[in-house]
């Protein structure tokens, strides 16, 4: 696992004071690094292990409560060696449970979209080469409407803490219905290889906590 000792003290000093540039500055550093070995090590993952590991997942999440109860759930189509949902999303289908994936908006700058998706829903590529429902109005759901997200990630740790692929955008999403007080906002579940956990992440002030991280051999509430 990955250590980072001086992750807090970092972080304090990043927010409380604007004049510190030089240690956000290596927050940013570390987040990057973190990031290029965290990715490498799912990207090791082999074939086997890959197909092995999804539907493991979805034997995990079929003992969750909440995960049985929910109706309206956000999901993603798996990039670059990320865990694959297509498990969880077929069944979810199978038993007429709503399916929502992220759709990058076409004009503000990280901010995700999350319409919903079956298996007719006409798709096309992103500028990242992900999969996403083509846009249509009638077809999106503000995320206060959803029960849960389960987000992609590249590294996590037992604090709830994220990792992303740095774009910040599922932060920025979130942002709205995670702080604002009237709004019902939904569980924020993290999915991932066991090899991406680092014992301590660095964290920034917009950084969303997780409620949990599922694994395909454990699920880690917060
Ligand atoms: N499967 C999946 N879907 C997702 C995300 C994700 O992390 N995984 N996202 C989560 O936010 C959003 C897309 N964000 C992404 C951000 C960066 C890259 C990426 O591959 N970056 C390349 C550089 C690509 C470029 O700049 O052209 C890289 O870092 O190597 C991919 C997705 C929405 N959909
Ligand atoms: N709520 C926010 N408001 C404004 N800017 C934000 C917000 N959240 C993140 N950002 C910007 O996005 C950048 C990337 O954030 P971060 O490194 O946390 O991304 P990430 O969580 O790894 O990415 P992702 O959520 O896309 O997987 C930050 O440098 C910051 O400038």
């Amino acid at each position: 696992m990955l250590n980072f000792q001086s992750q807090s003290k970092i972080a304090a000093m990043a927010t409380s004071t604007p004049t510190l540039r030089s240690d956000q500055k290596k927050l940013i550093t570390q987040k990057k690094q973190l990031r290029t070995q965290l990715r490498n090590k799912r990207q090791q993952l082999t074939r086997f292990e890959q197909h092995s590991a999804a539907k493991k997942l979805l034997i995990q999440l079929n003992h969750q409560t909440w995960f049985n109860n929910s109706q309206k759930v956000a999901l993603y189509l798996a990039n670059d060696s990320e865990l694959s949902c297509a498990h969880v999303i077929r069944t979810l289908l199978q038993n007429n449970k709503q399916v929502f994936l992220p759709v990058l908006h076409p004009i503000n700058h990280r901010q995700l979209l999350f319409v919903r998706y079956d298996q007719h829903t006409p798709m096309r590529f992103n500028r990242f080469g992900i999969k996403e429902p083509r846009l249509a109005r009638s077809r999106l759901l503000d995320p206060s409407q959803l029960d849960i997200i389960f987000m992609p990630l590249v590294g996590f740790d037992k604090q709830g803490h994220r990792l992303g692929m740095g774009g910040g955008f599922y932060d920025t999403s979130l942002e709205r219905v995670v702080n604002c007080r009237w709004l019902k906002s939904p569980k924020r579940i993290g999915i991932a290889h066991d090899c991406q956990q680092a014992s301590e992440l660095p964290q920034e002030p917009w950084d969303i906590q997780l409620n949990a991280i599922i694994t395909p051999s454990q699920c880690i509430l917060i």
